[in-house]
């Protein structure tokens, strides 16, 4: 059984809730770094008045006895603390004093889910669209990929991530190592390499937040001492790197993934981007560069996996875009709306767990048993083959 998750819940409603399915029994789940992972996310520059008011933490209500899985479903919940602004508006049964039509969305944001859901789902108050469209729902998944990461933790695999640029401001190259830039980037989500860039992006976004404006930028993840062979070439839905694209893609805002140096190799040479091969006892096949972000055919090559992921500008805006009002079909110009500026440092800890997520999920195919022991048995094994290829 491949290790998959479902999300439910609505950004103004109780609560957010995940089912996640195949993870292995006696994993032991470090529930203070699960929600230091929530935590993180709510964290980075320029977030709007709503991440004052949540204090996202992850609790989980079945599949785990005494810190330990059992192999079963696991269930968990992340409270929305706005509910109890949006009770009356975002009650699911009809009640006495409950307003539906409270707070009805019939202008749609250019850049957000509001028209096209609301044409699909014939859906004439547009809130019905937003509520579920709204990146909140990356709580959840972050909660269901800090688990994946755990599991890859108990095997030495690590993930790290780090802001790249912010509109204008790009950070120059990360040369720490995975271990110091976890620890660097726990104690800030934007890169913190330098201070000097972090205050430049930090002002940036400031400067454009007071513009009526919004920004996007570009975040990278790096996963460290995975094993060859994760993924496969022989069928096109089980190339990792693709799978990772699409997890990747499919976070709020993200218009784009690269692997390794990916759209610069278009102008490189194959002398230039193919990483050479090398041997030697100590650590068996290597490369001497690592250019590809540790994928050829689908599988992992041993080097660091390398993701980028581009983050469009959020696109509630302060500033009017024109649109039309799906009423009167008339065009307008946006009303103001509480919301965030930037969110590109939470959302490098969201691709952290999702592509950690996609790493697990292509660990447990290759090394699959229904218990850590069982997977251990199998990677050693696995190790033990390769060594003596
Ligand atoms: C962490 C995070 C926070 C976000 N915050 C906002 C926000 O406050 N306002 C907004 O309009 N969009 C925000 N977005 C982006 C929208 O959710 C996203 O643009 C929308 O769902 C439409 O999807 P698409 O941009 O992928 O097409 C955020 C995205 C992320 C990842
Ligand atoms: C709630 C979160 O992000 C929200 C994502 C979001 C959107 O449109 O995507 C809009 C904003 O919601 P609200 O209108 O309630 O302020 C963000 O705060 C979160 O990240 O936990």
């Amino acid at each position: 059984m491949s290790l998959r998750y479902l999300t439910a819940g609505e950004t103004h409603g109780p609560q957010l809730t995940a089912i996640i399915e195949g993870l292995p029994s006696n994993l032991t789940l470090d529930f203070e770094e699960l929600n230091f992972q929530m935590h993180r996310r709510q964290k980075g520059h320029g977030r709007g008045r709503r991440m004052q008011i949540e204090k996202d933490t992850a609790s989980i209500v079945g599949g785990v006895r005494h810190g330990r899985t059992t192999g079963a479903p696991v269930a968990l919940i992340v409270e929305n603390k706005d509910w109890t602004h949006w009770t009356s508006v975002m009650n699911i049964e009809p009640i006495e004093g409950g307003d539906e039509a409270k707070r009805r969305v019939h202008r749609p944001r250019p850049g957000h889910a509001d028209l096209n859901g609301g044409l699909k789902y014939n859906l004439k108050d547009l809130r019905n669209v937003l509520e579920r469209s709204s990146a909140r729902e990356t709580a959840a998944r972050v909660a269901c990929g800090a688990m994946a990461r755990q599991l890859l933790a108990a095997f030495g695999i690590k993930v790290a991530g780090q802001v790249i640029r912010i509109g204008e401001i790009e950070a120059p190259p990360n040369q720490l190592p995975v271990d110091e830039l976890i620890r660097a980037t726990e104690e800030s989500p934007v890169r913190v390499v330098d201070k000097e860039t972090e205050a430049k992006m930090t002002a940036h976004i400031d400067q454009v937040k007071a513009e009526g404006d919004s920004i996007g930028g570009i975040v990278e993840c790096i996963v460290e001492g995975v094993p060859i062979g994760l993924g496969s070439h022989v069928q096109w839905d089980r190339k990792l790197d693709g799978r990772i694209a699409q997890a990747v893609v499919s976070i709020n805002a993200f218009k784009g993934c690269e692997i390794g140096i990916g759209f610069e190799a278009a102008r490189l040479r194959g002398s230039q981007v193919h990483d050479e091969i090398a041997y030697d006892e100590a650590k068996g096949y290597h490369r001497l560069s690592n250019r590809l972000g540790g994928f050829e055919g689908g599988m992992t090559n041993g080097e660091q996996i390398v993701v980028r992921g581009v983050m469009k500008p959020i696109p509630t805006l302060y500033k009017p875009l024109r649109s039309v009002d799906i009423d009167t079909k008339e065009p307008f110009t946006a009303q103001v709306e509480r919301s965030d500026s930037c969110a590109v440092p939470a959302a490098s800890v969201v691709m952290e767990n999702v592509v950690a997520w996609e790493v697990a999920r292509a660990f447990l195919e290759k090394f699959g048993g229904d218990s850590v022991e069982e997977i251990q048995a199998n990677l050693e094994h696995y190790l033990a083959q390769t060594r003596e290829y």
